[in-house]
């Protein structure tokens, strides 16, 4: 089997006593879909946040691609192909969008224009055109040099995307990506996430809504009090019994229930 992209071996973390994460592995392969799932408070956050360098582990290691990246710090990872998207729009609503994808661009190592070329946000650049033809790339051709706060909302998180795609990642974290869109935008924006999962990026998908979770990934790993209680196909993980108690409660594991 060849390397994951994304291996978590024996992760844990305490924040005052409390153990938030425990001893958690899981390993994405690359070119999955891995969902991150279980209810409020499971932890799910708290991983995406040791992943990408905001917190350091406890115990464990995180390693990517196959090279330990434990003591890297988050811009580092980026530049090492790990790329996250927000819940919430982090985009600069008053710059164009292809300078949001711009911006996007930075922490590469093999940055367009070269390494310590300053950000040009005004006139033609090398940074610019390689902005521009990845917008088109993905289908948002449309408006390059329109500012972003005066874009439909559905749009902007497909812009937020194509700025993470900007950094070349390999693995790209992202954390209820259809959080706050209606069914028309949620579906387009399942569209698009299959678009950027066929380029061969990996994805890691916190999600609550388990209908797109089953439409999106192959398999989930689903967390409850910091541990892990299921790895395997998303298709199986409803008739799960400790994931059904997790999120229901034990008097009704066994049923079948809905989880969401
Ligand atoms: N910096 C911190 N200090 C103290 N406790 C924390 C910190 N970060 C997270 N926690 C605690 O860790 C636990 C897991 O939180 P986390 O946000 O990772 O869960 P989650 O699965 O993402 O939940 P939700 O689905 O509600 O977003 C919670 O009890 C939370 O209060």
């Amino acid at each position: 089997m060849s390397t994951p992209i994304l291996s978590v071996e024996n992760l844990s973390i305490s924040f005052g006593g409390l153990t938030v994460i425990d001893d958690v592995s899981f390993i994405a392969p690359e070119g999955g879909r891995v969902a991150l799932i279980g209810p409020n408070g499971a932890g799910k956050t708290t991983i995406f946040n040791l992943l990408s360098g905001v917190y350091r582990q406890d115990k464990g290691h995180i390693r990517l691609g196959g090279a330990l990246i434990d003591d890297a710090p988050s811009r580092a990872r980026i530049g090492l192909g790990m790329a996250r998207s927000f819940q919430n729009i982090r985009l600069m609503p008053h710059l164009s969008v292809v300078e949001n994808v711009m911006l996007g661009q930075h922490s590469r190592a093999d940055r367009p224009g070269g390494m310590w070329a300053p950000l040009k946000l005004f006139g033609r650049s090398p940074a610019r055109d390689e902005a521009e033809a990845l917008l088109a790339d993905m289908g948002l051709g449309t408006w390059p040099g329109q500012e972003v706060a005066t874009l439909p909302y559905g749009i902007r998180k497909k812009i937020e995307l194509v700025r993470a795609l900007a950094a070349r990642p390999r693995l790209l974290l992202l954390d209820e990506p259809a959080a706050g869109l209606n069914g028309t935008e949620t579906a387009e924006l399942m569209a698009f996430l299959d678009r950027i999962a066929g380029t061969g990026v990996t994805l890691l998908v916190v999600e609550h809504d388990m209908s797109l979770v089953r439409s999106l990934c192959d398999t989930a790993v689903v967390l409850n009090f910091g541990r892990k209680i299921y790895d395997g196909p998303t298709a199986e993980v409803q008739k799960d019994p400790q994931v059904l108690e997790a999120y229901l409660g034990p008097r009704h594991a066994g049923e079948d229930a809905h989880v969401a």
